[in-house]
């Protein structure tokens, strides 16, 4: 989703926020937080309270080295680094040496994440905050470790680039997608751009040793889609990958029945089965099959030789792995979520092969609620919670991390919750 659109959608939301906090039986504070979702696709950036963030950028920074010559310095010269993020450096992959600093959902590139923060905090839309609150969404697969070295780069490293954290909490990306759904338990599915999990969560604790996950997501997809094209000729390749990854946005669909479904008659007309590419550069004629073969790997893997679980598959095993008393509630409460789940077709087909899955032990309906904006679950989720008044209660000071040398590790823990 680009700025144009995040921007047309604040325009046309209800007021959904509002309505859950008086649900939830809380007041809303004046302090106002920034919250910050970490995604392996896009980085969301906005401020507590609101219904959507206001910037949402793919998760990419590009660099060039730009050399001064010595004359136009009036000194030695010498050289200088030259920086883009989001979209404007994934159009410039030929120019500039772009990297991803989030890999299948966790940060794998500090340095480059310092610089993608700073980006967001310094953005027109954002009012570049100098000093601020915040909250930052972090992966249930992360290690306390890259925690902590999340708190040492936002509270340390921004103070290079004038930034001053003043108090941060880091919290889980599932837990708040289950908050912005008005829940405190359920089973988060969640299938972003770089990986999928399910998280059992019981009254707002994520349950550790029932949680899923696959390396397998939106980008996963956008790559099958394009090995596709690629095998019927089309002069396509990963200098096309943005264009591929809204191809599929456009015109993907997931079938309840694939087999059947690509020897059915193609239900779109000729006009909707083109992508054309910008400054002519030619038409991308995209077939019924390759709309459907796109996206069966999130359901059946082995389509690719891949031997991991499909997305139901890890809902189910990861409700199995709960006690008996709490696979109840979780049937009935599965919040899918994240932008890869958009795709037309994902919700049913996942119900159907849930149901097979669990039909001997579910022993209940299965409910699922799609009823978040899927794109920013987890942003809302965050904008919801800092917007209590308890909240800054919840996070880590400045000032006691920084008079805590030796024990600031200890000082960033104590306030997580995991
Ligand atoms: N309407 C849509 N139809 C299909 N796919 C979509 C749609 N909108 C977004 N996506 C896909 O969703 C993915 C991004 O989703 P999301 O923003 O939830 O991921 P993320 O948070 O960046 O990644 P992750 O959760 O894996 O760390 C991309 O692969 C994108 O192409």
């Amino acid at each position: 989703m680009n700025q144009d659109e995040l921007d047309e959608e604040h325009k046309n939301l209800p007021p959904t926020i509002e309505d859950k906090l008086n649900s939830m039986q809380t007041f809303v504070d004046q302090k106002e937080f920034v919250v910050i979702d970490n995604g392996t696709g896009f980085l969301k950036c906005g401020f507590s309270g609101e219904d959507l963030p206001r910037v949402s950028i793919p998760t990419a920074m590009g660099v060039k080295e730009i050399i001064i010559e010595a004359s136009q310095t009036n000194d030695q010269g010498g050289k200088k680094y030259s920086r883009i993020f989001g979209e404007k450096a994934q159009e410039k992959m030929n120019e500039y040496d772009v990297t991803h600093p989030i890999r299948r959902g966790v940060i794998e590139d500090f340095e480059t994440m310092k610089y993608c923060w700073h980006h967001l905090l310094s953005h027109k839309n954002m009012h570049n905050q100098k000093k601020c609150s915040l909250l930052v969404t972090d992966s249930p697969l992360n290690h306390k470790e890259n925690k902590i070295k999340m708190a040492e780069y936002l509270f340390d490293k921004l103070k290079d680039h004038n930034i001053s954290i003043e108090s941060l909490n880091i919290m889980d990306s599932s837990v708040l997608s289950l908050f912005a759904s008005g829940r405190t338990s359920g089973i988060v599915v969640e299938s972003g751009q770089g990986i999928t999990t399910a998280v059992p969560i019981f009254e707002g604790y994520a349950l550790p040793h029932a949680i899923k996950s696959i390396n397998l997501a939106g980008e996963d997809v956008t790559y099958n889609l394009l090995d596709s094209l690629v095998a019927q000729g089309i002069e396509v390749d990963n200098s096309h990958i943005n264009h591929i990854r809204k191809i599929k946005e456009q015109m993907c669909s997931v079938a309840l029945d694939y087999e059947r479904a690509i020897k059915a008659p193609d239900p779109l007309k000729e006009e909707s089965k083109l992508y054309e590419l910008p400054d002519n550069k030619g038409i991308i004629k995209v077939d019924h099959e390759a709309r459907f073969n796109a996206t069966e790997i999130l359901f059946n893997p082995e389509i690719i030789g891949s031997s991991i679980p499909s997305i139901p598959k890890i809902a189910f095993d990861s409700i199995y792995k709960c006690d008996q008393d709490l696979q109840i509630t979780l049937y009935n409460n599965i919040i899918l979520t994240g932008g890869t789940s958009l795709l037309p077709g994902f919700k049913d087909r996942f119900e159907q092969d849930l149901y097979e899955l669990a039909v001997d032990t579910a022993r209940t309906d299965i409910k699922i609620d799609i009823d978040l904006p899927r794109r920013h679950s987890a942003w809302v989720g965050g904008s919801m919670i800092a917007s209590l008044s308890t909240f800054d209660s919840m996070t880590i000071k400045a000032t006691d991390y920084e008079e805590n040398i030796e024990t600031r590790d200890d000082v960033v823990l104590k306030k997580l919750v995991f």
